[in-house]
C-alpha cells in the first residue's frame, strides 16, 4: 500500500463481519457512522449545571430501554420547569435526548456484542488467572512503576525516549508477563480451533490476532489505561483528549510465516495507542511513522522530518497518537506478537464534532495556519510600505 494513502483502521464490533477490507480510505467507527438513523432534530436540552438540591425520582420499576439509574442521574440536569412534572413526562423528555446519543441500531449492536463476549467467557477456561486482574508489581518493570508513582512530566521523561516528535518509547513489561500473556493467547486460540468458535478479529486490517477484551481481560486493560496510560497521555497528548481517555480496545496482532506478514499504512481508531512487543523471536516488522493528520489531511504528503522507523523489542512500549500515520513492515522470519491498546476519549470525540480547528495536533493544519499567518504579515508589511511611500 502506498505510504501516501493512509487507511483509517476501523474496529468492527458486531462480530458478524468475516471479510474485513483494509482498502481505501475508511471512516473511524463512531456513533452515527454505521448507517444509524438519528431521531429528527429536537429542541430538548439539558442544563449545563445540575440542580443539586433536587431529589430525582426512582425509575427502577419501569420497563425502559436505558438503565433506570441513567434517568435518575440525568434528572437533575432537566430544565427547572420540568423538574416537578410527572415521571412519564420526564422519561419522555430524557429518552429523546438519550436516543440522540445512543440510537437503537447502536444499542442492538452493543447488546449483541455483550452476548458474544458472555458466550466466550462462560465457556473458555483461562490458563493464567493472575493476568485477569491488575498486579502492577508483577506486570511492569520497576523503572516504569517508579515513573508512574511520581506522576510528573520529569519522571516520565526520565524513562522515555522521544525519537520523533509525538512517538514515545520506554521499557514497560516484565519478560515473565510477556511470556504468560503469549501463553494465554495461545491457549485461547487452541480453544477457538477446538470448539470452532467464530471469533472477531481485532480490526478491519488484521486476519489474525485476538481481542483480549472479548475473553475476559477487559477489566485489567481498563485499569492499565486508567492508572498507567492516562497519566502519561495527560502530559503528552492533552490536545487529543489524553487526560479524558475513558474507553479502550485491547488486542494482540500476530505476524509470521502462517500469519499476517505486514500491516498497511493507516491511522488507528483511537486518540492514543499503546503498542508493546510481547516477543517472540523475529526479524523485520519495523513500525514506520509518517506524521500526524486530521481526517481532511490523512493523505497529504509526508514531510522529510516526519519519517521515522522503529524496531520492536520485547517488553518495550511505543506510545503515539492514533492519528499518527503508521504501518508495520514485513516480519521476515520468526513470529512477532504485539499487545495493542487503542485508548479513546468520548469527551474529545464529542468536542470534535463541533470544533473544526485541528491545528493543535494535525501537522498539515499547523503548516497551513503558519503559512496564512506568514502571508498576512507579508501583506501588512507591503501595505505599510505603500502607505509610507504615498505619505512622502
Ligand atoms: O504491528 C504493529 O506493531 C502495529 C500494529 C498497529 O499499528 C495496529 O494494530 O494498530
Ligand atoms: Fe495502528
Amino acid at each position: 500500500m502506498s505510504q501516501d494513502g493512509a487507511t483509517a483502521m476501523d474496529w468492527k464490533k458486531d462480530g458478524q463481519s468475516t471479510n474485513p477490507t483494509g482498502n481505501g480510505i475508511g471512516n473511524c467507527s463512531r456513533n452515527g457512522s454505521n448507517g444509524v438513523v438519528y431521531p429528527p432534530y429536537s429542541s430538548h436540552r439539558l442544563r449545563l449545571n445540575p440542580s443539586v438540591d433536587h431529589k430525582p425520582d426512582n425509575y427502577d420499576d419501569l420497563q425502559l430501554d436505558f438503565s433506570p439509574l441513567l434517568f435518575s442521574s440525568l434528572e437533575r440536569y432537566l430544565p427547572p420547569a420540568l423538574l416537578n412534572s410527572s415521571r412519564d413526562q420526564k422519561v419522555h423528555y430524557m429518552r429523546e435526548i438519550l436516543l440522540r446519543y445512543f440510537p437503537e441500531g447502536e444499542r442492538t449492536r452493543v447488546q449483541k456484542h455483550r452476548e458474544y463476549r458472555q458466550k466466550i467467557i462462560s465457556n473458555y477456561q483461562p490458563l493464567h488467572r493472575e493476568l485477569y486482574t491488575m498486579h502492577a508489581q508483577n506486570f511492569f518493570v520497576p523503572s516504569f512503576l517508579k515513573a508512574i508513582s511520581e506522576n510528573s512530566e520529569e519522571s516520565f521523561r526520565n524513562i522515555m525516549c522521544e525519537p520523533s516528535p509525538g512517538v514515545f518509547t520506554f521499557e514497560m513489561l516484565q519478560p515473565r508477563f510477556c511470556e504468560m500473556l503469549l501463553a494465554e493467547v495461545e491457549n485461547f486460540e487452541r480453544w477457538v480451533r477446538e470448539t470452532k468458535f467464530r471469533i472477531m478479529r481485532p480490526n478491519t486490517m488484521n486476519r489474525f490476532g485476538a481481542v483480549l477484551d472479548d475473553f475476559g481481560l477487559d477489566a485489567m486493560l481498563e485499569k492499565l489505561m486508567e492508572d498507567f496510560i492516562r497519566p502519561i497521555s495527560r502530559v503528552f497528548f492533552t490536545e487529543v483528549g489524553g487526560s479524558t481517555l475513558d474507553s479502550h480496545h485491547g488486542f494482540v496482532v500476530e505476524y509470521g510465516m502462517d500469519r499476517d506478514v505486514d500491516l498497511g499504512f493507516h491511522v488507528d481508531d483511537s486518540e492514543v495507542t499503546l503498542n508493546v512487543c510481547l516477543g517472540k523471536q523475529f526479524s523485520g516488522g519495523e513500525l514506520f511513522f509518517r506524521g500526524v493528520r486530521c481526517e481532511k489531511h490523512v493523505n497529504v504528503e509526508t514531510q522529510p522530518e516526519e519519517i521515522f522507523d522503529y524496531t520492536h523489542a520485547m517488553g518495550r512500549a511505543v506510545l503515539h497518537r492514533g492519528r499518527h500515520r503508521h504501518g508495520a513492515r514485513a516480519t521476515t522470519s520468526g513470529q512477532r506478537i504485539n499487545l495493542l491498546l487503542w485508548c479513546r476519549s468520548s469527551v474529545f470525540r464529542e468536542i470534535r464534532k463541533h470544533q473544526k480547528d485541528t491545528s493543535s495536533w494535525c501537522a498539515e493544519c499547523q503548516r497551513n495556519k503558519k503559512e496564512r499567518q506568514r502571508q498576512a504579515i507579508a501583506a501588512t508589511k507591503l501595505e505599510l510600505l505603500k502607505r509610507g511611500a504615498t505619505a512622502i
